[in-house]
C-alpha cells in the first residue's frame, strides 16, 4: 500500500542505552507533534530490536527495522540473524540491499533475490535500497543501472509478493557526503523506477508502492524533496540520530 514514510537507518550507531533514549524522545515527540499521515519507521541495531519493540508496544504509528537478515532459514551460520528471528522480536521492516552492505559485505543482486524471498516469507517487508555511483551518474548510465538493480533482485517476485515491498533509492555519492540529490533528481529517477515497476507488474501495483529517497536528507531539504509526486519519504541515515532533526524530517509531510 502506497503511504509517506520516513524510516531512520541507524546503521552501527549507539549503544542499547542511546538507542533507548533516542526512542523514548522520537516516541514522545512523535504523540505529541505528529499527524497519522506519516508511517515513521526505526532501523535499529540487531541488538536493539527487542528492548525497542517493547517501547513500542500500542504505539501504531512507529514501527520496527532490522538493517538486514540471513538468506537461509537456520542452521550453522555462526554470527548471523535469520529472518524468523526477526520476526519474534516483532521486527515489521528489514533494509535489504544498502549500498554498504553491497560494497563492505559484497552483497550481489543474486545474494539479495534470496534475502527479499526469505524476509517475505517470514512476514517481514523488505525496504529494497538501490542506487548508482557517481562514477555511474557521471556516465549518464544511472536510470538503466538502477532498474538493473530492481530487475535482478526483484523481479522473479508475484505481483503479489512485489506489491508488499518498499522501495529506497539511494544515490551512493549523497550518502552521508551532505551533497543531496536535487528533487527534481530524485523525482526524475522515482518516476523512471515506477514505469520500470509498471512494466513489469503493472499500472496498479507501480501506483501502489512506496518509493523513498535516501541520501543527505535533513530538516532543511526533506519538504522540497518530498514533494515530488512520485516520492513517499525517505530512509535517512545521520539526521536519524537525532530526535529534533529526524521528527522535523518527518513534519515534512
Ligand atoms: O540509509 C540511509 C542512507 O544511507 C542515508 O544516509 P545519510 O542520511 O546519512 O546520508
Amino acid at each position: 500500500m502506497r503511504r509517506n514514510i520516513v524510516a531512520g537507518n541507524w546503521k552501527m550507531n549507539n549503544d542499547l542505552q542511546e538507542g533507548l533514549k533516542l526512542t523514548s524522545e522520537i516516541l514522545n515527540m512523535v504523540q505529541d507533534e505528529v499527524n497519522d499521515n506519516v508511517h515513521v519507521i526505526l532501523g535499529v541495531p540487531f541488538v536493539h530490536l527487542s528492548s525497542v519493540s517493547k517501547l513500542l508496544e500500542g504505539i501504531d504509528n512507529i514501527f520496527l527495522s532490522a538493517q538486514n537478515c540471513n538468506e537461509h532459514e537456520s542452521g550453522a551460520y555462526t554470527g548471523e540473524i535469520s529472518a524468523a528471528m526477526l520476526k519474534s522480536v516483532n521486527a515489521d521492516y528489514v533494509i535489504l540491499g544498502h549500498s554498504e552492505r553491497r560494497e563492505y559485505f559484497h552483497e550481489t543482486s543474486q545474494l539479495l533475490a534470496k534475502k527479499v524471498d526469505i524476509a517475505l516469507a517470514n512476514g517481514l517487508t523488505p525496504i529494497f535500497c538501490c542506487g548508482e555511483s557517481l562514477e555511474i551518474r557521471e556516465a549518464d548510465t544511472q536510470f538503466e543501472f538502477v532498474c538493473q538493480q530492481l530487475t535482478e533482485s526483484l523481479f522473479h517476485l508475484s505481483p503479489e509478493e512485489f506489491g508488499k515491498i518498499v522501495i529506497a533509492y539511494e544515490p551512493i555519492w549523497a550518502i552521508g557526503t551532505g551533497k543531496t540529490a536535487t528533487a527534481d533528481q530524485a523525482q526524475e529517477m522515482h518516476e523512471i523506477l515506477r514505469k520500470h515497476i509498471a512494466g513489469k507488474f503493472g499500472e496498479e501495483i507501480a501506483d501502489n508502492l512506496s518509493i523513498l529517497y535516501g541520501g543527505s536528507c535533513k530538516p532543511g531539504n526533506a519538504k522540497e524533496i518530498f514533494s515530488g509526486k512520485d516520492v513517499d519519504g525517505g530512509l535517512i541515515g545521520g539526521a536519524s540520530l537525532k530526535s529534533r532533526d529526524f521528527v522535523d524530517i518527518i513534519k515534512s509531510f
